[in-house]
C-alpha cells in the first residue's frame, strides 16, 4: 500500500493480517444479506406528507427531526407485528445467502434490540416491546445461518456527545459534546452487549468514521476479538482510504456504496449493494433490482475477487417488498443449479475484461459467465497457458459438453481457445461454460 509521505518520500505500509484462518468461511460464502431496518422505517421517507429525498434512514438529518418527536411520533408506532425470525432466515438461506448482517444501531442511535445502555430502544420505546435480534440470533442458529451486527459507532443523533461532522445540532450544542463520554457512555457498552448476548457473531460491521482516531478503533476491534475471537471486522471501522498504524485492525475492505471496483484483481473485499434506490426502506422507492441484476452483480463482484452484500430493507411491519422475495427466491434457484461458479470461486486470472461476460476459476476450472450472448454463437479466449481437457455447458440437467478448437499462437506457448456454445442461452440470468 503506497502512501505519499509529506517528504514525498513513498512511506510503505505492509499490513500483515494473521486472519486466513477466520476469513476462511467467508471466502467460500461469497453470498450475504445486508438488512438496513429501524424507526426510519415507520416515516418510510415521507415526512409532514412530503417525500424527502435520498436514502431513507437519514430522514431524521435530512429533516433534523427533534429527538423526542422521532421517540413519541415514530418509535412510539413501531410495531412490526409481520416479523418473524424464522421467515426472514429463510428467505435468506433460500436465495443461496450464508450470512446476515443487521443493522442494531444505525446512525439515529436507535437500537434495535433489548440495551440496558440507552432505554432508546426497540424494547423500552417502542409499543412492539420485543427484541428482534434475539429471534434472529436464533433463527440463524436454527438455519445455520451466520450472523453479523452493523453498529454506527461514530455517527448517533441520540447521544450529545458523538461529535462529528454529521452531528444532532438542532437538539444539542456541540460546543458541550465531549466525545469520550459518547464512546465509553453508548457506543463501546452497546457493542459488548451485542458481542455477549447473541451467541455466535461472525461479523461486526461498523460504518462511517468520520475522521475517528484509531485509538478507538483499536480500543473497539480488541473488545470484539476478546468477546468473539473468529469475528471479522469490516474496513469502516477507519475512513475510506485511511493508510497508517492499524490497518491491522480490520479484515478486509469494503468498497463504498454501490460500488464494484474496476481492479480485477483485488482479494478479500466486499461490494455493498441495494436492491432499491435506498437502504432503509421508503414508500416511493419501487425500483427494484431484479434476479438477473442481482446474478449478474453477484458473479460480476466474485471474478472480481469479492464478496456481495447484498441489502433489504424490510418495512414498518417487518416484511420484506414480495417482489423483492421473489426476485431472491429466483436467484437461489439459479445459484441451486449453477453456484459452482460462485461459492469459493476465485477471481480471473485475465487481466482484461470480456464483452461477453465474466470469468470467475477454481483450482483447474475456468467458468465463461456469458451475459450477454455472443452474436457468432462463439467465444474466442486467448492467453491460457493451460492446455484445455474438455469444455461444456452447466445445465439443469447437468454437463453439456461443447465443441472447442485449440491452437498454440505460433513460437508462443499461448493457447488460443475457441468455443462453440450452445444455440441459445442456458439460463437468461447467467449461462455458465465451464
Ligand atoms: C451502507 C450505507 O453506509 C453509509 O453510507 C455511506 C458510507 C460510506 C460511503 N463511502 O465511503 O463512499 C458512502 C455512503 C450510511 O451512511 C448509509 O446510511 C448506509 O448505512
Amino acid at each position: 500500500v503506497q502512501t505519499e509521505a509529506a517528504g514525498n518520500a513513498a512511506t510503505v505500509h505492509h499490513v500483515e493480517r494473521d486472519n486466513d484462518e477466520r476469513l476462511a468461511w467467508w471466502r467460500e460464502a461469497k453470498f450475504g444479506l445486508f438488512v438496513h431496518w429501524g424507526v426510519y422505517v415507520v416515516l418510510a421517507g415521507e415526512y409532514q406528507g412530503e417525500t424527502v429525498p435520498g436514502i431513507g434512514e437519514w430522514i431524521q438529518y435530512k429533516k433534523q427531526i427533534p429527538k423526542q418527536e422521532y421517540l413519541k411520533d415514530y418509535a412510539g408506532k413501531f410495531n412490526p407485528t409481520e416479523f418473524n425470525a424464522n421467515a426472514f432466515v429463510r428467505m435468506a438461506r433460500d436465495a443461496g445467502m450464508k450470512f446476515i448482517v443487521i443493522t442494531a444501531k444505525h446512525h439515529d442511535g436507535f437500537a434495535m434490540y433489548d440495551s440496558a445502555v440507552s432505554a432508546y430502544n426497540m424494547v423500552d420505546a417502542t409499543p412492539y416491546g420485543k427484541d428482534p435480534l434475539k429471534a434472529l440470533a436464533k433463527a440463524c442458529k436454527k438455519y445455520d445461518i451466520r450472523l453479523g451486527f452493523y453498529y454506527s459507532h461514530r455517527i448517533d443523533w441520540e447521544h450529545p456527545d458523538a461529535i462529528c461532522d454529521r452531528y444532532n445540532d438542532w437538539d444539542y450544542n456541540p460546543t458541550n459534546a465531549v466525545f469520550d463520554r459518547y464512546w465509553k457512555e453508548k457506543s463501546m457498552p452497546q457493542v459488548k452487549e451485542l458481542l455477549s448476548q447473541y451467541g455466535d457473531v461472525s461479523l461486526l460491521w461498523v460504518d462511517m468514521a468520520r475522521g475517528l482516531d484509531i485509538k478507538y478503533a483499536r480500543e473497539m476491534a480488541e473488545m470484539a476479538r476478546s468477546l468473539q475471537p473468529d469475528i471479522l471486522i469490516n474496513s469502516r471501522i477507519m475512513d475510506e482510504g485511511y493508510e497508517g498504524p492499524g490497518m491491522e485492525l480490520w479484515d478486509y475492505e469494503t468498497s463504498s456504496d454501490n460500488y464494484i471496483h474496476p481492479q480485477l484483481d483485488m482479494k478479500d473485499w466486499e461490494a455493498i449493494v441495494t436492491t432499491t434506490d435506498s437502504w432503509g426502506h421508503k414508500k416511493v422507492d419501487t425500483n427494484f433490482r431484479s434476479a438477473k441484476q442481482i446474478v449478474q452483480v453477484l458473479v460480476s463482484v466474485v471474478s472480481k475477487g469479492g464478496n456481495l452484500l447484498l441489502n433489504v430493507g424490510p418495512d414498518a411491519t417487518g416484511v420484506v417488498d414480495p417482489a423483492i422475495q421473489q426476485h431472491l427466491k429466483n436467484v437461489g434457484v439459479w445459484l441451486d443449479h449453477y453456484g459452482e461458479t460462485v461459492y469459493s470461486a476465485k477471481g480471473t486470472p485475465f487481466s482484461r475484461t470480456h464483452d461477453w461476460g465474466v470469468i470467475t476459476r477454481k483450482p483447474g476450472i475456468l467458468y465463461l459467465n456469458v451475459f450477454e450472448w455472443p452474436a457468432g454463437g462463439f467465444i474466442d479466449l486467448s492467453g491460457l497457458q493451460n492446455k484445455v481437457k474438455s469444455v461444456y455447458a452447466l445445465t439443469e440437467e447437468g454437463k453439456l459438453p461443447l465443441s472447442y478448437k485449440q491452437k498454440v499462437i505460433k513460437n508462443t506457448s499461448v493457447h488460443h481457445l475457441n468455443v462453440m456454445l450452445p444455440d441459445r442461452p442456458v439460463s437468461v440470468l447467467n449461462t455458465v461454460i465451464a
